[in-house]
This record gives structure tokens, sequence and C-alpha cells, in this order.
């Protein structure tokens, strides 16, 4: 539900919302589902790691290589070079400020090792922060052929300095989905060139390569992309409460707390709650939170 809003120059609510994206098809095989699991790092420590090879390499007869879940945050890098929001009409920012604030992805059906598939985008949320505005983008993912739908990705940007554009007695906000929907330790570490073998999966942001753009945005060096450091926690989840199969998750929640710059050590700790495994990746150098959130699970894990 929207609250009230003067239109800005900056945000125009009205017409960000009736903004209707393209529709766009691609293809995917089973060298992107590897080149993406390497890149969040299976198989980092251990390159025959029983819970991790099957994400990498097809063996004992195994016909197809199996697909992380986090893979399918990939798709929505298909709508306009994953930028496609820079240009929705009625909202204007500062794209070199823009930051990953969070993903939640919900998994429908078995991911194919390969695929057609179309994805749908549509504007999900929109809320004025005073010093940032929130765009929310929910990209739904289905089977070329049969029209099936895989999966449902919606993305948070949180655009710093874009924000105020509403009534300050009554900040702007709407949002299309509910409001709820929002053991232990493993520590994979990133590699200094973490980011720079995670984009070749398609997120090309220069804010994650261009030392000179990095400091632009205000960081010391290039950072690593949010969904990499997503990837890595939602693997460790995998590991260490799924036995290392992929298909035993139904949504993943993340927020973004803060920057990690490639090199820094991630430690992920997890604590289950029924079939919710909670979860939250540190940044070990800094002692300090960079993500936290949730994996549902398809059942209690049977094991524990
Ligand atoms: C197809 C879409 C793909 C988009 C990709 C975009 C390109 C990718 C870029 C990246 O990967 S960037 C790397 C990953 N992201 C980060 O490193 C961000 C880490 N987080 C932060 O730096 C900070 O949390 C923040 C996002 C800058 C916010 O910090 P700030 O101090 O400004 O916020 P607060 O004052 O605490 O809160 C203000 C307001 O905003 C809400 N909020 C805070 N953080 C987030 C968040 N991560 N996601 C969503 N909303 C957030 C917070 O609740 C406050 O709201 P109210 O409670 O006041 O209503």
């Amino acid at each position: 539900m929207a609250t009230r809003s003067k239109p800005s120059a900056a945000v125009d609510p009205e017409v960000v919302l009736a903004h209707k994206f393209p529709e766009v098809s691609f293809h995917y095989d089973e060298r992107d589902v590897a080149l993406y699991a390497l890149g969040v790092g299976a198989c980092g420590d251990d390159a025959v790691d029983e819970k991790e090879l099957h994400f990498v390499y097809h063996r004992d007869g195994q016909p197809h290589i199996k697909v992380l879940p986090t893979f399918v945050s990939l798709f929505p890098n298909k709508n306009g070079n994953g930028l496609g929001f820079v240009n929705v009409p009625g909202l204007n920012f500062d794209a070199s400020l823009l930051l990953h604030g969070q993903q939640y992805i919900e998994i429908y059906r078995q991911i194919p090792s390969y695929s057609s598939v179309v994805n749908k985008v549509k504007v999900a949320g929109l809320h004025d922060k005073g010093k940032a505005t929130i765009l929310e983008l929910e990209t739904t993912t289905s089977l070329k052929e049969s029209g099936e739908i895989l999966c449902m990705n919606r993305s948070t940007i949180y655009l710093r300095g874009a924000g105020g554009f509403s009534d300050s007695s009554r900040p702007y906000t709407y949002a299309t989905y509910p409001a709820n929907q929002v053991s232990r330790i493993s520590i994979p570490n990133s590699a200094p060139s973490a980011a720079l073998l995670y984009r070749l999966s398609g997120d090309y942001n220069p804010l994650h390569s261009d030392p000179a753009i990095a400091q632009v945005a205000g960081f010391t060096r290039p950072i690593l992309h949010g969904l990499c450091t997503l990837g890595f926690a939602a693997r460790a989840v995998i590991k260490s409460f799924c036995n290392g199969e992929p298909t035993a998750v139904k949504s993943i929640f993340g927020r973004f707390l803060l920057h990690v710059y490639p090199g820094e050590t991630l430690s992920t700790e997890m604590w289950l709650d029924g079939q919710k495994v909670h979860y939250q990746t540190k940044v070990k150098e800094r002692n300090r939170a960079a993500l936290s959130g949730y994996v549902l699970l398809q059942h209690i894990p049977s094991s524990l």
C-alpha cells in the first residue's frame, strides 16, 4: 500500500510504479552453473569435497551437475545487463552510489543444469528513507518451452542520496508483498580475486573491479558483489544442514549490512529453528556482520 508523496525531481513514484519492463529470454548451460559454483567458493578448500564436487563435475554416472539454488540470483542480471532499472522513468539517482540492500529468492521446482528461460520483471516496492530511496524489483523466471515457473528473485536496491521525495510527515512507502517475508561454524575464505572470478558469471558492475569507480562510491578499493557473499553463505548452509543436496532449499533471504573487500575472511554462523536456518556472515578481520538472513528448507534435516 502506498502512502502520500510529493513528486520531486529525484523520484516520481507514480511514474516509477507505472513502468512496464520488457520480458527477457536467455539460455544458460552447465558451464555457467559450474563457473558460478566456483565463484562462490565451491571446492575452494578441497577439490574433491564429497559435498561439493557435484556442483562442478559429473561423477559416478550422475547425468548432470547439480545446481546451487543461489545460481538463480544471476537471472536478474539479464534484465538490461543487471542495471535495467537505471533508465526507469521517474527514478533519477546517481548510479555510482547504489548498493545492493537485500535479496530474497524462492525456488518453485528443481533448477535444471541447462535451460532456456524467460524473465518477467515488476516493481515490488519503493520506499523513501530520506537519505536514500529503496527500490525493490521482482524477477519471475519461467521455462521458455513449458511456461512453468522456476523461481522468483526480489532484489532490494539501496539508492544512496536519492531520497526525500515525500512529505516529511509521512515518508512514501509501497510494497506488493506481505511484510513477514522478509549448529555451526563454517569458514570459507574469499580469495583476493573473488570478485574478479564472480563477475565472469555476468555481473560486470565496475564497482567490483575498478579501483577508481570504487573510490567514487566511497570505498578504498573494489568490493565483493553482495550476491557472491550470499552464495558463500547459502553454500555453507547446504553443506552443513543439507548434506550438500541443493534441492533441499525452498527460499533464501539475505540483508547486506556491510561491504566486503575481496580477500577478507567470511565466517558464517548458523542456527537451526525448525525448517529455517538463520545465518550471519561476518568479516573476521573487522569482526562485523556483513550479511544476515535465513534459508528455508523443504523439511527439518533428519541427520541432526
Ligand atoms: C537486479 C538488481 C541487482 C542490483 C545489483 C546492484 C549492484 C550490486 C552492488 C553490490 O553488490 S554492492 C555490495 C553489497 N552491498 C553492500 O555492501 C551494502 C552493505 N550495506 C551497507 O553499506 C549499509 O547497510 C547501507 C545499505 C548503506 C545502509 O546503511 P545506512 O547506515 O545508510 O542505513 P540505516 O541508517 O541503518 O537505515 C536507513 C533505512 O534503510 C533501511 N536499510 C538499512 N540497510 C538496509 C539494507 N541493507 N537493505 C534494505 N534496507 C536497509 C533501514 O531499515 C532504515 O529504514 P527504517 O528502519 O528507518 O525504515
